[in-house]
């Protein structure tokens, strides 16, 4: 690794990997086990380059799920007890030399963290099957601890008919927005709730993806008939990210039969998924028109003042209620600053939380500015394809979800090759990733689009006139 500060000391090298051993102890604790083996055991360490720590993951689908989900709480577990660590970087590819002694067998020898109650349920969970459905539910996630707000309220009010039971007149509900937004915050909430009203119900949480791999191997097993018992008998069914069922059709067979029997016996079905159902390419016409059969709320990005709801909701929880460790000013800072999600916002939040806990007292804006530096600075300098996509699609007044459909009229298909071309040019992202992002599309559509708009840009002075407005737009 020519990037990394090379391992001369091997005893510091030492100690970082016994502090990966200790840190990847914490984490299947704190997530359990099943989390852990599925998301997180095949992390390895690769070493220390200035203050980031660098990990690998074997696949590059694996390694943006750790970077979307889990790269705020490795940073903190780095970072904590006064180390020097402030950033953490997930590599893929498969990696055959390991840099520094390999931490995977070095016992942790200091305390775990972690919630022990959730760690208990979960224990309890890995010996009685019947308590698996409950002890995947996150117990962050309720509605108590959901914040409402303009930009949520539908997808909530929604949520919480469907968990208080009762007569609801659609099914399913779906829901849908990017990542990092509060869907999954949703459904474990609507499950909780639930299972409140009724302790004997079964509730059955599913990613799409687990979905699919467990399908698949009850179908090699040859024995897919408990997959489908355990399922189609759910008194609430909620599948999450279904997203990622596009192209998989025994899959989607399969999930439109369950669908079809939650239904037809009345019982509450939630989906949530990264974009509407008429968007989701790749999964088909009936099982598109199926998921937008009851009614579909969408979860917008939080405006200013959610923002700060949530900020102040999280702190209240922690019991930070005097503001002790972060003050208003502070957490109006990150308000206005941390713009993109509530995952990124939380981040930050427990950041500076972290950084305040180990100077012992309450930090001040410019404090808070240099702790978050590297998060504000790859926030603004960061471009996302997202953000392109909003932004393009506003410029030309048509709608985001154009941005994924499958539409050619070209009102619709100019500005969408527009935004591919720019996500091209102003992100780091590959030509397939770039055509995942727009509805799923192939690496050649992409490669076509930013062809064309060069071409076009050659001869257009008006088309390339407006293409220089939309990248200062993008990237102020
Ligand atoms: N309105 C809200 N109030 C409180 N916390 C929220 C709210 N919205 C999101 N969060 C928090 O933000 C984090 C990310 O939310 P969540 O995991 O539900 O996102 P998601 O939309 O399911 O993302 P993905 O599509 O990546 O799975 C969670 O910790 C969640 O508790």
């Amino acid at each position: 690794m020519a990037s990394l500060q090379a391992a001369s000391d091997v005893t510091e090298a030492f100690d970082s990997a016994a502090r990966w051993g200790r840190i990847r102890e914490a984490l299947k604790a704190e997530f359990g086990p099943r989390t852990f083996s599925s998301w997180l055991s095949e992390l390895t360490f690769v070493g220390i380059d200035h203050d980031t720590a660098v990990l690998n993951m074997p696949t590059a689908f694996k390694a943006d799920w750790v970077r979307s989900h889990y790269v705020e709480r490795l940073r903190l577990l780095w970072g904590a007890g006064g180390s020097p660590v402030r950033n953490v970087r997930i590599e893929s590819g498969v990696r055959t030399v390991s840099a520094v002694p390999d931490a995977q067998h070095i016992e942790a020898s200091e305390p775990v963290v972690g919630n022990p109650a959730e760690s208990a349920s979960r224990q309890q969970a890995a010996s009685d099957p019947d308590a698996q459905n409950a002890a995947v539910l996150n117990p962050r996630y309720t509605f108590e601890a959901f914040v409402v707000g303009k930009a949520n309220e539908l997808a909530y009010g929604a949520a919480k008919a469907v968990a208080e039971g009762g007569d609801i007149t659609f099914n399913p509900l779906f829901l849908h927005g990017i990542t990092g937004i509060g869907k999954t915050h949703l459904m474990h909430a609507i499950g909780w709730e639930f299972r409140r009203r009724d302790p004997s119900a079964k509730v059955v949480y599913m990613s799409a993806e687990k979905f699919m791999c467990e399908f698949l191997a009850a179908m090699r097993a040859k024995d897919t008939l408990s997959f489908k018992r355990r399922l189609r008998t759910a008194d609430l069914l909620l599948i999450d990210d279904i997203q990622f069922i596009g192209g998989k059709e025994s899959t989607q067979e399969e999930m439109f039969h369950t669908m079809n029997e939650i239904i037809a016996a009345e019982r509450p079905l939630v989906i949530s998924a990264d974009r509407p159902p008429q968007d989701l390419d790749g999964i088909e016409a009936r099982v598109r028109s199926r998921l937008a059969w009851g009614l579909v709320a969408d979860i917008n990005p939080a405006e200013y003042e959610l923002r700060l709801n949530i900020l102040n909701e999280k702190l209240t929880r922690m019991g930070f209620e005097s503001n002790a460790l972060v003050s208003e000013e502070v957490v109006d800072f990150l308000a206005r600053k941390v713009t993109g999600n509530i995952r990124e916002l939380e981040g930050a939040l427990n950041r500076v939380i972290a950084y305040s806990k180990t100077r012992g007292s309450a930090i001040d804006v410019a404090t808070a500015r240099q702790v978050l530096s590297s998060v504000l600075r790859s926030h603004s300098r960061r471009v996302t394809v997202d953000r392109i996509q909003r932004e393009v699609a506003e410029f030309y007044h048509i709608k985001l979800s154009d941005m994924l459909s499958a539409r050619r009229a070209r009102d619709v298909a100019r500005p969408r090759q527009i935004a591919m071309y720019l996500a091209k040019r102003l992100t780091p992202r590959s030509l397939p990733d770039i055509g995942k992002r727009f509805g799923g599309r192939d690496h050649t559509t992409v490669m076509h689009a930013v062809k064309r708009i060069e071409e076009l840009r050659a001869g257009d002075g008006e088309l390339s006139a407006d293409i220089e407005r939309l990248e200062r737009i993008i990237d102020c």
